[in-house]
């Protein structure tokens, strides 16, 4: 045994360390792995496979490795391949220098937890070094937080392989923050998380990032934000306080704000003259954000607040109903929510819902509606019938990139109303053409439409227990042709542990993320989570795993195909043909 792997070995630690290339030394180390470790991995130039051991006390390998100039992506098959392998790299030049230790059965707990932190602070810093490279190599800036929100200047973090990278860092962070808080001020942290929401509804309604971008760049004192609404400028201070210490806002002075990034993406565009003359269209003609906003910390946290007394009560335990919610505990209402947003006194919320859907759209690439599926590969006239569609507003993305297609967007008769606004706005002339027509339909009635090449249901599963869900299923698949799709897009849930019963079905296996992180990316997709429980507090509704939908479809004569996975809120697609 040559010096430093003997000496490592006696302090529990094996080094193979190689300066120059890997393959000059191939067979060396596989002598030393098998005499010492066995079968542990196979080297060459440029790929390198190592396989997990239980029986090693304690690998550490580091070797230099030759990165192509930009792009690191070549490190990947490692990090997947090493089970059970918290793993690092540095970029040094042309070269990585990558370190990987390999967990030792008889290490001490705290050894190993020390081994996990420093694993999630090395997937922050090996995220970072591949967004660097593909923002060289696209010649695009990181948006920094400081700066205003703009659609476009997002650009640069939507590309796909800077967005997979701002996921692996957001779930690596937000584990190494539960790894290292106190678990006591980790659930009071979590408990009070609703303070956040409702100081920023307060935030949202006093129209207090309008007031600042007038005020300008160096911010506004509190009591000129106040003069926005009529909320006491201390009590505002607190509020706008709390939101700074979240990251949203920025106090730059005792009892002086600005915005920043994230405050401007709730930025309605309007004058505070505009918005304090008409309060009621604060929302008409914005990206959505906004509404969303302003759905979410109203109803959506009312209902929420009900969740326990309406899944504990044994009349609602078991409740399929829509009407049995904690939305309709919290409102006093009878109404599924649906009819309670288009009651008397709703006009505001039901607007607002309206225009957080549209906008919803924004929170992932503008072509999400557009991938894993091919549209374009329809046939000239071939008709898409956009069934609770909303204002339509995935038809018209659909519609601008392929002109061959019409489009039949269905929803309830006061959706329907307001949709007419919308087209006539953004695409009047496919109206007047007659390429998208406008229709009241009710999905749990037989389908009017039964030459459909796709029946597109977007956000809708989620909305309905699998009882609705089979019914508005089954009515579909009796209208349908022997060549039409079911293209069903919503979030799919994933567990948070590994799931092997995948496979069979195309697109549905998803990248495994690097350990320590949670084969779900554990934080970067707490937002589906976050849904399915406003789904189940407003609707008694449910984002599902791939098997719930395939469960779903073989009950309703559809057969699932294909799946095409995304970790963007509301992007999966489930695509079924009948059975
Ligand atoms: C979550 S939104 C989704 C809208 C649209 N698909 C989208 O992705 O933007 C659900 C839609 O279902 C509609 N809806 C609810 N019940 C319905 C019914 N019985 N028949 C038709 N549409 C309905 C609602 O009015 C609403 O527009």
């Amino acid at each position: 045994m040559q010096g430093p792997y003997r000496s490592a070995l006696q302090t529990g630690y094996v080094v193979v360390s190689l300066r120059s290339h890997v393959h000059r030394h191939k067979s060396r180390i596989d002598r030393f792995l098998a005499a010492n470790i066995g079968n542990l991995g196979t080297y060459a130039a440029g790929r390198i496979t190592i396989t997990a051991r239980t029986s090693a006390r304690c690998l550490r390998i580091q070797w230099t490795y030759k990165l192509p100039d930009t792009n690191p992506s070549p490190l990947r098959p490692l990090l997947l391949a090493a089970q059970n392998t918290a793993w690092a790299s540095e970029r040094t030049g042309k070269h990585a220098i990558l370190l990987c230790y390999h967990s030792m059965s008889n290490s001490s707990s705290q050894h190993s937890s020390l081994a996990e932190l420093r694993a999630l602070s090395r997937i922050i810093q090996e995220s970072i070094d591949a967004i660097d490279a593909c923002l060289t190599t696209n010649g695009q800036e990181f948006p920094s937080p400081d700066t205003t929100l703009t659609m476009e200047s997002e650009a640069a973090r939507m590309a796909s392989d800077v967005d997979r990278q701002c996921s692996l860092i957001v779930s690596a962070a937000y584990q190494l923050i539960c790894s290292v808080r106190s678990p006591m001020a980790s659930l009071v942290s979590v408990a009070t998380q609703y303070k956040v929401s409702a100081a920023l509804r307060v935030a949202l309604e006093a129209n207090v990032v309008e007031a600042l971008r007038e005020a300008g760049p160096k911010g506004a004192h509190v009591s000129e934000i106040a003069k926005a609404s009529c909320v006491d400028p201390g009590k505002l201070a607190r509020i706008l306080r709390l939101l700074a210490t979240n990251h949203i806002f920025v106090e730059v002075a005792p009892d002086v704000f600005t915005n920043n990034r994230i405050s401007t993406a709730m930025d309605t565009g309007k004058s505070i003259k505009a918005l304090l003359e008409s309060p009621t269209t604060k929302y008409v003609g914005t990206t959505g954000v906004a509404a969303s906003v302003g759905h979410i910390t109203d109803e959506g946290m009312k209902a929420a607040a009900y969740l326990a007394e309406t899944l504990l009560d044994s009349n609602t335990a078991q409740s399929q109903e829509p009407t049995q919610t904690a939305l309709n505990l919290a409102f006093r209402t009878d109404l599924p929510a649906w009819e309670w947003l288009e009651s008397k006194g709703n006009e505001h919320r039901l607007a607002r819902f309206a225009i957080a859907m549209d906008g919803s759209k924004n929170v992932a690439p503008p072509s999400a509606i557009l991938e894993g599926f091919d549209w374009k590969g329809l046939k000239d006239g071939a008709i898409v019938v956009d069934v609770g569609g909303g204002l339509g507003s995935q038809a018209l993305t659909i519609a601008w990139n392929c002109p061959h297609l019409h489009f039949v967007v269905q929803d309830r008769e006061p959706v329907v109303k307001e949709a007419e606004k919308f087209w006539t706005d953004q695409f009047p002339a496919a109206l007047q053409s007659g390429q998208v027509r406008l229709q009241v339909h009710d999905f749990f009635t037989p389908q009017p439409i039964t030459d459909a090449s796709v029946f597109l249901l977007r956000n809708i599963i989620h909305d309905w227990s699998d009882k609705y869900c089979l019914q508005i299923l089954r009515h579909l698949r009796n209208a349908a042709t022997p060549d039409t799709h079911l293209v069903i897009v919503d979030s799919l849930v994933s567990y948070a542990c590994e799931d092997d019963d995948l496979k069979n079905i195309p697109g549905a296996v998803r990248p495994v993320p690097p350990k320590p992180l949670l084969p779900n990316m554990g934080h970067a997709a707490t937002a589906a989570y976050q849904i399915d429980i406003q789904m189940l507090d407003s609707l008694n509704g449910k984002e599902r795993t791939v098997k719930e939908m395939n469960t779903l479809m073989e009950q309703t004569g559809w057969r699932l195909v294909q799946v095409h996975q995304s970790t963007t809120f509301s992007t999966c697609k489930v695509i079924g043909v009948p059975s």
